[in-house]
């Protein structure tokens, strides 16, 4: 990836509007520190102050305005920037909105995708899908819906769908399951054009990674005699490394690491048994590493 200067010019970023990813989008860009929308309809938002202007698109149209060049970067799903062959490339995964992309047909009907040959597949999902049958050599009819997919099946129009499965109750519901491989495991995730990113880009990126972090790191402090600080800090290494300060009472050690916010009650526990006391955990709401 390259970077350009452009002096003080704004960096445009493409947010969803609505939809599955729209609120999760504008939630880590608002911990980012960036201003968001208050009014759904507002289509545009300049955040002069950190020198970002936001446009709020569909979805399905982000990579294709980044992939343009017309906007700079873009929050989107990456089923929906594969599906959209847009020359946009993936920066970072930012961890909401994930789903699995499913080949989903009449409960006991299909086992195998191999089955696929012949029928009729319905989905909003076109690129994906003709994608995958090329790949595999398979011969099947594509009808492109809108949404709803689901019941395309029950009013005859298809006789498999290709969607996205998040809970899989949508499926459940139309009396549909899945057969075959997941073909695509999705999440949100930042986009951009790859080459000639502008250099106001960094400081976007770094923000987002902060804010990823801090939802995926706790702090933790404790105090532990000094003659056990080194299996403690085997438990606790930190990202960089712990730091171990003095203390007044003598013998001890206090020690403070940032520790997977996934597992900390269960190695508070490890902690204490080996001695630690005072353990604290701590939420950290955002950080640069
Ligand atoms: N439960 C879910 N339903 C739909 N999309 C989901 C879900 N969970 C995550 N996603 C992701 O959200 C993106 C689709 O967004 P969205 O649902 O807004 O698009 P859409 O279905 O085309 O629009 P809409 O439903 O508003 O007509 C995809 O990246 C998809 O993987
Ligand atoms: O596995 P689930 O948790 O049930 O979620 C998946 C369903 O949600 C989405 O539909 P959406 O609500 O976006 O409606 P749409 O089909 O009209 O886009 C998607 O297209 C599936 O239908
Ligand atoms: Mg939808």
């Amino acid at each position: 990836m390259t970077t350009q200067t452009n002096g003080d010019r704004l960096l445009r970023v493409a947010v969803p509007n609505k939809g599955a990813l729209s609120q999760a989008a504008s939630e880590i860009l608002r911990e980012s520190g960036y201003r968001q929308r208050h009014d759904a309809k507002e289509l545009r938002l300049l955040d002069a102050e950190n020198g970002v202007e936001f446009f709020y698109l569909r979805p399905r149209d982000i990579a294709l305005y980044v992939g343009e060049g017309t906007l700079d970067v873009g929050i989107t799903g990456r089923d929906l920037l594969l599906d959209s062959g847009a020359k946009a490339e993936e920066v970072m995964d930012l961890g909401f909105g994930s789903s699995r992309f499913r080949f989903a047909g009449p409960a006991g009907r299909f086992s195998d995708l191999a089955e696929l040959a012949g029928q009729r597949i319905a989905t909003s999902y076109v690129g994906i899908v003709e994608a995958f049958l090329e790949q595999r050599g398979i011969d099947a009819t594509v009808t492109r819906l809108d949404g709803a997919v689901e019941s395309s099946i029950q009013l005859g129009v298809a006789d498999v769908i290709a969607d996205v499965v998040e809970t899989g109750s949508t499926l459940r519901a139309a009396g549909l399951e899945t057969f075959g491989d997941t073909i695509l495991e999705s999440q949100a995730v930042l986009i951009t054009r790859g080459a000639e990113v502008p250099s106001e880009f960094e400081i976007f990126r770094r923000r987002l990674e902060g804010v990823l972090v801090a939802r995926a790191y706790v702090m933790m402090d404790y105090d532990i005699p000094a003659a056990h600080v080194s299996d403690a800090v085997a438990l606790t290494p930190g990202i960089e490394s712990p730091t171990v300060s003095p203390l007044h009472r003598e013998g001890w050690v206090a020690v403070r690491a940032m520790v997977p916010r996934t597992g900390a009650q269960r190695l508070m526990d490890e902690l204490w048994e080996i001695g630690a006391r005072g353990i604290l955990l701590t939420d950290i709401h955002a950080c640069r590493l």
